[in-house]
């Protein structure tokens, strides 16, 4: 039987190496800048394959110092041999810097074998002119269509040189200017010493081995900020030094703000994200690590388990930073917790070491000032707290009178703090006071004293009905306090509800109606105060019409001093309680005239 006729052959792909460099330029690197990077990479690289005890140079000319428009990179490095430039140079994937198995090895900064095409965005023929100690001087050319040539170079020590001939249009990234801004960006923390046009540009030592003075200005320079403090950074499992950079002001938690990563002292960018835990926001980070992997563009961190690994690491020792503050220095922890409390806090919703730094420091908002929760308990023993910053202003005075602590809970993630200390320990309480709670704390009036004053309560009632309050009379401090308006959190919204219900269509409103028959229907309160004279004053008045206005203003005034919302129906009770008290309280135009005369 015939099974075919197409002789099994076996080939190799071709590659198009214009389209190589396309795919290089518009959608691996972010920008051509990266040249200068790759470059200066390869040399560093074949400086360390010398050995530790070399001491390498490594010195770039820009097109300003060879003035014929070329730029020239040199290493002593260790240099390749004939068959290593045919091997290496031209087969484009092919690294030295991999190991039998094909992993990258560990000491290299490259392992794609594709860096050196990246010198085809701003050059159109590169020249590498080499030689291996021992071996004969090579000199190899390729052309950015892909041809390439190898020949014997002239003499040389061992080592390598880079020529790149410009592209036309590209001429400006091998100037003087922007060799140096480059080779600085991301050469300035290299073991070696580098120089473009014979000006160093490395800076013999990383910025978080500076003494401080120098460290902060280093921020101030680099990162733009002068550090509140710096905290030194140690991860020994991804090989990692650097620091974390506290800033000043405070900064908005969803700001991405990335950090500075180095990849065995050689920039990766200044802007990685992921370094960090989200509520670590109020650190910029310097780093350098010997294990972290690039991705291919070497634009960000490859996003594997040691990069999780090294967030935690870091994370904690933020945190230990934090702790350590606080044993040490509670002062500073004070300013850096009035700066950047909604990162703090945002943590200790989840930590208890944070949350206990909370406790202990975070001063909040109280009826009796500014107080931490732990001072607050020692005085008060419950965690009494608001809810909303509203329910807060209603009762803040009220509580205070009678000596009792009120926390505002109303301020972001305070109130569950709260609600998470007594969770977590059960010495903690806490207990959310409603508005109505403290009705119960107010004193009944005796029995004799009701019963004279039942009249007026049935009339203020009926005037106040058509409002949805409920009157009703207490004694309780302060006793200037002539009345107060309190809505429970289901009369709260029992209010929302009938709002939406007066607002919807038919049919929408028949559900709303269905459902109304489950809402608990207790009504706002105003509670007037027995122990106010002008309140008994307006209980003993024999005119029910200037009774009725009076308990109206006093209405309206309650209203205004817990921050309520006023409806339309609330402003003209106002205005028309206003007006006829001013009415009565002012004599007719005849009588007037008289007095004054
Ligand atoms: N200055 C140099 N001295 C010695 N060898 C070099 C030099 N520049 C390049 N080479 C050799 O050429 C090979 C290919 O270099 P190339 O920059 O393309 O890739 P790489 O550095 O191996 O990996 P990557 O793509 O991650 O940078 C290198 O593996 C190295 O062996």
């Amino acid at each position: 039987m015939v099974t075919g006729t197409v002789p099994r052959v076996s080939n190799t792909f071709q590659v198009d190496l214009r389209g190589i460099v396309d795919l290089l330029s518009h959608h691996l690197y972010a920008s051509p800048r990266v040249y200068v990077r790759e470059l200066l990479q390869n040399a560093v690289d074949a400086i360390t394959a010398v050995g530790p005890e070399h001491s390498g140079v490594i010195s770039v000319v820009s097109s300003d110092g060879t003035r014929d428009g070329t730029l020239r990179i040199d290493d002593n490095g260790i240099g390749l041999t004939e068959a290593q430039v045919h091997e290496l140079l031209a087969t484009i994937g092919r690294s030295s810097k991999r190991d039998e198995l094909g992993f990258a090895r560990h000491e290299f900064l490259g392992q794609f074998g594709i860096g050196l095409l990246s010198c085809f965005l701003v050059a159109d023929e590169i020249h590498v002119h080499t030689r291996r100690e021992g071996a004969a001087p090579v000199l190899w050319t390729g052309f950015s269509d892909g041809r390439y040539t190898v020949r014997a170079g002239d003499e040389r020590e061992p080592g390598t040189t880079v020529t790149l001939l410009p592209r036309r249009g590209a001429e400006h990234y091998l100037t003087g200017e922007t060799v140096t801004e480059l080779a600085r960006t991301y050469g300035s923390l290299l073991p070696f010493t580098v120089t473009v046009d014979g000006r160093k540009v490395t800076a013999g030592t990383v910025p978080w081995e500076l003494p401080t003075e120098s460290r902060l200005s280093y921020a101030e320079r680099t990162l733009g900020f002068r550090p509140f403090d710096v905290i030194e950074l140690n991860v020994p499992a991804a090989g990692l030094t650097g620091a974390a950079f506290v800033l000043p002001t405070p900064v908005n938690p969803a700001s991405r703000g990335g950090h500075r990563v180095y990849l065995k002292r050689m920039l990766l960018s200044e802007t990685v994200e992921g370094l960090l835990p989200e509520w670590a926001f109020f650190a910029r980070c310097v780093v350098d690590s010997t294990e972290l992997r690039p991705t291919a563009s070497r634009e960000a961190l490859y996003d594997d388990g040691m990069l999780a690994e090294t967030r935690e690491a870091i994370a904690d020792q933020l945190r230990g930073w934090l702790v350590r503050l606080s044993a040490t220095d509670p002062r500073r922890l004070g300013e850096f917790l009035s700066i950047h409390h909604l990162g703090v806090k945002a943590l200790a919703l989840h930590d208890d070491e944070m949350l206990r730094l909370v406790e202990q420091w975070y001063p909040m908002q109280t009826n009796m000032g500014e107080v931490t929760l732990a001072e607050f308990r020692a005085r008060h023993g419950v965690l009494r707290y608001a809810a909303t910053a509203d329910e807060f202003r209603q009762l803040a005075g009220v509580a205070a009178a009678q000596d009792m602590g009120l926390i505002n809970g109303g301020y972001v993630y305070d109130a569950e703090l709260i609600q998470r200390l007594a969770a977590i320990d059960a010495e903690v309480r806490a207990e959310r006071l409603d508005p109505t709670d403290l009705t119960t704390r107010f004193t009944t009036v005796d029995a004799e004293a009701e019963l004279q004053m039942r009249p007026f309560l049935a009339a203020a009632q009926r005037r106040l009905d058509r409002l949805g309050c409920e009157v009703v009379v207490r004694a309780f401090d302060p006793v200037t306090t002539p009345a107060l308006y309190l809505v429970s959190r289901a009369a709260a919204f029992h209010d929302e509800f009938t709002a939406s219900r007066d607002q919807a269509d038919d049919l929408w409103g028949g559900v709303l109606d269905a459902l109304s028959r489950t809402v608990p229907t207790d009504r706002p309160q105003l509670v007037l105060n027995h122990r106010n004279p002008l309140v008994r004053r307006v209980a003993a008045l024999g005119d029910a019409e200037l009774a009725g206005l009076a308990v109206e203003s006093l209405y309206g005034q309650a209203l205004l001093l817990g921050h309520h919302p006023i409806r339309p129906a609330d402003a003209a009770l106002l205005t028309t309680s206003f007006l006829g008290l001013l009415d009565r309280a002012v004599p007719d135009g005849g009588n007037a005239g008289e007095e004054t005369r």
